[in-house]
């Protein structure tokens, strides 16, 4: 008796749970119906001619069908979503609309302007996927609350040149770009790269070094790099060791990776959007093609690198996981090539309309109808279907190695010797330190006084805080320098935000420790120093620029707190926000002149990433000064006294009212 209660409440409590789950998914099929219910509407000859009197759409398309077709239901589901366009269906039976077009096709589909004029859409088959791509390509068709951003060809102060493109060819500008960022700012977040994340570093490398299409000098780099990884038989580098080969510090003779980011086909409308994201699919999409064409025994090479990459050191972490999963459901097909492919269409297909799609290059099922018309197919019951055979001739076509366009290359001439410059100065700064180091030796009365030359923007705000009266908060700095190499070294640096982006690994923790003696020096600048202090002088430098920094953020941080705060999105590299983030801040700040570095990617990282917490008590504490604060406590006070006065006077009436009415 007791089981059979406790089955039934068990029955009930799961048809209950099915219930909860399954109750959305009801809701959102009614709600979906009712709206194509409502919408999908039958036009008739009189509305037509009408349509522009009472609507303010740019566009009427008409779909001209049998009675059992779905085209037109089916299109105005999808264009729903679209300002200036309406869809409405026509039948066949519809014989004044029919006789006025002259309409022979079932289906077809007729344009109408407001001036009156008809004319029909041209597509390569009449079906729903070509409509609807010709449909929304409409000049003046945007998606609803995402109007187009006008892109000002001309360079204004704060944005970069926008460099004219052909959006059907790849460009080695963005090739190098991404290398760029992916090896000296993405990498460079990890000051110690050990255990389960150096083997997909060596595999990436590996990849890179064998299929990557670039100029000698960059496969130079690529290839020092791997032969190096190849050869580290501990089972952890250093950032700092990594990057000495990078940037070639031992001027071997053409070998140079191009520094900055010069965008051209995954240019953005503005800075927040496409950008590295962009170059790295358009990467492995490449290095798919010429592992293939290398006739690469081992075809999953490309893929399983380009995976583990992403998972072990995506700056996005919410896209990571979500590639992850993606990759993980998905069957890694022998045919390299045409699973990437694929997978680049899911994930276009779930962000099409997200906040991190820039309007002006709409996320489509690529390609499109226009640029590959034979990759598509249509069933005889007008459902589209892909022609793999011809994608896939398509896309080897598309990323081969030979079509990859020069334009917008630095110079090698010029990339070699601002190299050798550079190297010059860093040998020119190390001379100046040792000088300096050894004149403190040899005046053995300086007062030698470890201050900090170059305060953090967190130091600078202890000293602030300090100056009210308070104790600092954070002495993570102090503790990372006494354990270097350790977790405490890593904290330290990412700590700082504004360590210069060249600087990794134990290199800011060697520097610390040298400070002594510059500092020493600096109280006695007054004697004629003729040596060029260049730690001083960066020192000065990077704090003025990190205050002017901090300031920015801080009104940008204030500006955002007026928007909706979603759940927390992903976080792209240096803090993008995307996929249902607010989309804020890009890859490159707004300000060109605001040069994100690795310290403050590492800042991103760990405030908004690695550490939800750590984020949502940012978030909670964005802009709120001590005196918010205390208001807010103040006020709070105020109107709880307020309520009891409210409530002992209330009382001591209805006690007056009481003993009024006990005496009567
Ligand atoms: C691994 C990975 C995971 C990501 N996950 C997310 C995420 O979860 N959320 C999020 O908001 N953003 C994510 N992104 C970023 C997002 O996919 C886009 O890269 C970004 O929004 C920029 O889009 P885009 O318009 O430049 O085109 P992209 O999608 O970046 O494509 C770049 C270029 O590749 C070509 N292309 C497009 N589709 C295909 C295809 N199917 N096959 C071959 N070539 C194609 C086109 O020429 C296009 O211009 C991810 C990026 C990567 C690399």
């Amino acid at each position: 008796m007791y089981i059979n209660s406790r089955m039934k409440h068990f029955g009930l409590l799961s048809y209950l749970k099915r219930l909860f789950i399954f109750f959305p998914f009801c809701v959102r099929g009614c709600v979906q119906w009712l709206i194509c219910a409502l919408s999908v509407r039958l036009s008739s000859q009189a509305e037509v001619s009408s349509f522009f009197e009472t609507n303010t759409s740019q566009y009427l398309a008409l779909v001209f069908e049998k009675p059992d077709s779905y085209l037109g239901r089916e299109l105005t589901l999808d264009l729903l979503q679209f300002e200036n366009i309406s869809v409405r269906r026509v039948l066949s039976t519809e014989q004044g609309l029919v006789a006025e077009l002259g309409v022979t096709q079932f289906p077809s589909c007729y344009l109408y302007h407001p001036g009156g004029n008809f004319t029909r859409l041209e597509v390569k088959a009449e079906a729903r996927t070509f409509y609807f791509y010709a449909l929304q390509r409409l000049p003046g068709v945007v998606r609803s609350g995402k109007p187009p951003v006008v892109i000002d060809v001309h360079n204004n102060k704060t944005q970069e040149p926008w460099r004219p493109f052909n959006s059907s060819r790849v460009y080695m500008a963005d090739l190098e770009s991404t290398l760029h960022y992916s090896l000296r700012v993405e990498l460079a977040a990890h000051t110690v790269i050990k255990g389960r994340a150096l083997n997909p570093l060596k595999n990436y490398i590996g990849v890179l070094a064998k299929y990557f299409p670039g100029r000698p000098i960059v496969m130079n780099t690529l290839n020092s790099l791997n032969s190096w990884l190849q050869n580290q038989s501990q089972d952890e580098i250093l950032y700092k060791d990594f990057k000495e080969i990078l940037d070639n510090t031992a001027q071997s003779p053409d070998t140079a990776l191009p520094r900055g980011e010069r965008w051209v086909a995954c240019q953005g409308s503005q800075l927040h959007f496409r950008r590295y994201p962009c170059g790295m699919w358009t990467l492995f999409h490449v290095l798919t093609v010429e592992a293939k064409k290398a006739e690469a025994s081992n075809q999953l090479e490309v893929p399983l690198a380009m995976r583990n990459y992403i998972h072990a050191f995506f700056g996005c972490r919410y896209c990571a996981e979500h590639f992850d999963n993606l990759v993980r459901g998905s069957l890694l097909e022998n045919e390299a090539v045409l699973w990437l492919w694929s997978i680049h269409n899911e994930v276009n297909s779930r962000l099409s309309g997200a906040l991190s799609e820039d309007p002006n290059f709409p996320k489509i099922q690529w390609p499109s109808p226009d640029m590959c018309p034979e990759c598509h197919n249509v069933t005889k019951r007008g459902e589209h279907r892909w022609n793999k055979d011809k994608a896939l001739r398509f896309l080897l076509s598309y990323f081969s190695s030979n079509r990859i366009l020069p334009d917008y290359l630095e110079d090698e001439t010029q990339i070699l010797a601002k190299q050798r410059e550079e190297h010059a100065s860093r040998l020119l700064a190390l001379e100046a330190e040792k000088k300096a180091e050894r004149r403190v030796r040899e005046a053995p009365d300086l007062e030698i006084q470890p201050l900090p030359s170059n305060p953090t923007v967190q130091e600078e705000e202890e000293e602030e805080e300090e100056e009210e009266g308070e104790e600092p908060q954070d002495e993570a700095v102090a503790e990372g320098e006494e354990e270097e190499g350790g977790e405490g070294a890593v904290a330290a640096q990412e700590s700082n935000p504004w360590d210069k982006p060249e600087m990794a690994g134990g290199e800011r923790s060697q520097k610390v420790r040298r400070k002594p003696s510059i500092v020493g020096m600096k109280i006695r600048r007054n004697m004629e120093d003729h040596i060029v202090d260049l730690d001083l002088f960066e020192n000065q430098h990077f704090k003025a620029k990190a205050l002017q920094l901090a300031a920015s953020s801080r009104i940008k941080r204030r500006s955002l707190q007026r928007k909706v705060e979603p759940e927390p999105g992903p976080v792209f590299g240096l803090g993008m926000e995307l996929d249902g983030g607010v989309g804020m801040v890009g890859l490159q700040p707004v300000d060109a002149d605001f040069d994100m570095d690795v310290g403050q990617q590492r800042k991103w990282l760990q405030k908004r990433d690695l550490s939800p917490t750590g984020h949502w008590m940012s978030t909670l504490s964005i802009g709120f000064s001590r005196v918010d604060v205390s208001l807010c406590v103040l006020l709070y006070f105020l109107s709880c006294m307020c309520l009891l006065g409210m409530y002992t006077f209330f009382q001591h009436r209805f006690r007056l009212r009481r003993v009024k009415f006990s005496m009567s």
